[in-house]
């Protein structure tokens, strides 16, 4: 075995190239909280104090339990409204059909909008788990639904010939404690999480590895303080069973191979290789309340993929699924946009490094951003005016020859008293970002 148990073998794994060169991704929150499917769109994740004023008022919908457990504000009121006071969370199990579901053509669009690989929650944080595991009946298999969520998308995705990684809900289990969570550090030191818990959580993770043998391994939030010990074990046993294996970065800081940033982005890492995850919308699991004006317009999610790229990231896009298994219309047509522009501009995106360069605000209002492989520099223009308009680069970061324009729209480039400039020509109206590839 390449791996062992200890943390100095851990540390000579590396990122491998798929996961480097795929630069897009499918996240899904699926679950129990998909079937009341209600939050209250309070803002975006690190625009509101992290106290009760954000969980009380949870935008995640996948935060249901919680946000019902606070006892007060909007989410306690439409379940008490809607459900009855004394209906508990567990018994959304008897709602939950996934009557419409086929994971086929959730795997079909996945691989229609240009993503390379698929991320579904096994288990998020109400503790209940989607696949048929032996640790616990609280599953999909044995209730709700009555099926292997997790095996059928695993076979649907990887037939569609893209890599299925695992979401797992490490540190928390609110089928094991039953308060409510109103602060960071109660989300960080939940009681209740004892050693039998820490074990829980080992095991179902080797469970994962072992039958799925997936190519991420997704733990949120954290790992039970008390099954630290546990990791390089479970990071050995991963790696030696999926050696293009690649872990994130929500281990309590005992090892990680990418960064994970989740909405506010703030400094791109560009050095270390990262992951941006967020919502269409302000929440990960469907929200029935969101309008299309909560989600982002299906130019800002390309101009998202290309803001990441750019700086060394990978976008995991979320996806939240309605109980019926149908996927929301405001989310397939973004899906639907993004691959008919990966179509023609992916060889800007897949397999690309960070240029010298990575992102230019114009005086014109344009923003360019550039990405390279072995024989190209891009030069990637989001917000472009409609007709013809003339871009100017000051101090251009690079004088190779102009090769062509990716999609239906012409050029003429030049070097000009040190600017680069460049004429765009018939740019249709509210047209997504346009690229142009230079020789080096
Ligand atoms: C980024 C995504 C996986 C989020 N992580 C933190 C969770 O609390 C949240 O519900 C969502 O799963």
């Amino acid at each position: 075995m390449k791996f062992k148990p200890e943390m100095d073998s851990i540390r000579t794994h590396t990122v491998p190239q798929w996961y480097d060169d795929c630069k897009l991704g499918i996240f899904i929150h699926w679950g129990l909280y998909s079937v009341p499917a209600w939050a209250y769109p309070s803002g975006k994740l690190g625009t509101i104090p992290f106290d009760e004023r954000w969980f009380a008022y949870n935008p995640y919908a996948e935060w249901y339990c919680n946000s019902v457990r606070a006892g007060f504000g909007p989410t306690y009121e439409h379940h008490v409204k809607t459900y009855g006071a004394d209906f508990d969370y567990e018994s959304f199990t008897d709602l939950w059909k996934a009557e419409r579901w086929d994971p086929a053509q959730w795997a079909e669009l996945f691989k229609k909008s240009g993503a390379r690989y698929v991320i579904p929650t096994t288990k998020h944080h109400d503790g209940f788990c989607l696949w048929n595991t032996k640790y616990t009946d609280y599953n999909s298999y044995q209730k709700g639904p009555g099926r292997d969520l997790m095996k059928e998308l695993c076979d649907a995705v990887r037939s569609e010939g893209m890599r299925f990684g695992v979401y797992y809900s490490g540190m928390l289990n609110w089928h094991v404690t039953h308060n409510a969570m109103m602060s960071d550090y109660e989300v960080h030191h939940p009681n209740n999480i004892t050693n039998g818990y820490a074990d829980f959580a080992y095991n179902q993770m080797m469970e994962l590895v072992d039958t799925f043998e997936p190519s991420v391994l997704w733990n949120d939030l954290d790992w039970p303080l008390k099954g630290l010990d546990d990791l390089p074990y479970l990071f050995a046993h991963y790696y030696n069973t999926v050696p293009e294996g690649v872990v994130n970065d929500r281990w309590h800081d005992v090892w990680f191979d990418y960064k994970t940033k989740e909405y506010h982005r703030g400094d791109k890492f560009l050095e270390q290789k990262w992951e941006c995850c967020q919502g269409m919308g302000l929440s990960f699991g469907y929200n029935q309340v969101e309008t299309d004006e909560h989600y982002v317009s299906h130019n800002e999610l390309i101009t998202l993929l290309i803001d990441t790229v750019a700086y060394n990231g990978n976008l995991l896009i979320n996806v939240g699924p309605k109980a019926d298994g149908t996927i929301p219309e405001e989310q397939e047509s973004r899906l639907l946009y993004l691959g008919k522009w990966m179509e023609v501009n992916s060889p800007a995106i897949y397999s690309t490094k960070p240029f010298s360069r990575q992102k230019e605000e114009l005086e014109t209002g344009e923003v360019v951003y550039y990405t390279q492989n072995d024989s190209s520099i891009f030069l990637l223009v989001t917000n472009p005016k409609a007709g013809n308009s003339t871009l100017r680069i000051p101090e251009p970061a690079f004088s190779c020859d102009f090769r062509k324009t990716l999609g239906n729209f012409g050029a003429n480039v030049a070097i000009s008293e040190g600017n680069l400039v460049i004429d765009l020509l018939d740019i249709p109206a509210d047209s997504a970002p346009v690229v142009l590839e230079f020789t080096k």
